[in-house]
């Protein structure tokens, strides 16, 4: 058997169903409404597994399924290395949504990551303390600021209304996934012109942990060829 890891619920596993289907491979949930098992129908040998997004990353790298469907960010996130331990085999052209840096619409001089470098050495001599960005994508902020040459920062964990942070003053600015913008303009955010971190869609990825059978590896093939990826 070939185990597929898909969202266990809302938007990135019904379009994961849609997605499938419209190749020919019915994916579906096999139990009640809030029971986590699914079914295959229409190809032979491939195992449904529900699971939560943010842990499909973790579950494909330890080899405890062979393929599935994430956002390309968390894949990024969760795992160091991450394309020594997954491969993309499609993109799949939903889920999309933006991890960008955003800061207050009032800092009018800040608009650039090397505008945001000068305010947070500025922001540490006035406060004795690094400018904090709320996020709860440690890896992903701090390699890209690495890369773009920001240091003087603290990051500051965020798991959930991560704009809010900064009207509740536990954070000076955030980063965090977007897609239509309206959640960072209610909360009186702007993101930096070169702020854009990871452009993320849903993606099916195969592990690559070298503990698949002969079987296995036909079986994708044979799954690659019907889905035509
Ligand atoms: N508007 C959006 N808001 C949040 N995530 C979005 C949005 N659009 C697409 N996504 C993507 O959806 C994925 C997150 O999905 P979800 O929140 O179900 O994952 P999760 O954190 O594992 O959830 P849970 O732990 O609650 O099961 C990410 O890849 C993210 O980029
Ligand atoms: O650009 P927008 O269309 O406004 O969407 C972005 C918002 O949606 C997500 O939050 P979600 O409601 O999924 O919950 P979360 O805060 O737990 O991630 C994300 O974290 C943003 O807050």
């Amino acid at each position: 058997m070939l185990k597929l890891g898909v969202p266990s619920k809302g938007r990135l596993m019904e379009k994961t169903f849609d997605w499938f289907g419209a190749r020919g491979v019915g994916l579906r949930k096999s139990g009640s409404d809030r029971e986590y098992a699914g079914a295959v129908d229409g190809f032979d040998g491939i195992e449904l597994v529900l699971l939560s997004a943010g842990e499909i990353p973790r579950e494909l790298a330890a080899g405890n399924i062979h393929l599935g469907v994430t956002g390309s960010d968390l894949v990024r996130e969760k795992l160091a290395n991450w394309d020594s331990r997954v491969a993309e085999l499609a993109p799949m052209g939903f889920g999309g949504a933006d991890l960008i840096i955003a800061v207050p619409q009032g800092w009018v001089d800040v608009n650039t990551l090397d505008d945001l470098d000068a305010a947070a050495a500025a922001f540490r001599r006035k406060h004795g303390f690094r400018l904090r960005i709320a996020t709860k994508y440690h890896r992903l902020v701090r390699e890209f600021l690495r890369e773009q040459g920001v240091a003087d920062y603290q990051i500051v964990d965020s798991q959930g209304a991560t704009e809010g942070t900064v009207k509740n003053e536990t954070a000076e600015a955030i980063a965090d996934i977007t897609s239509t913008g309206e959640t960072l303009r209610a909360n009186g955010l702007k993101i930096l012109d070169d702020g854009l971190i990871h452009a993320s869609q849903a993606t099916l990825f195969r592990g690559l942990r070298n503990n698949w059978t002969d079987e296995q590896r036909a079986k994708l093939k044979a799954l690659q060829l019907v889905l035509g990826i």
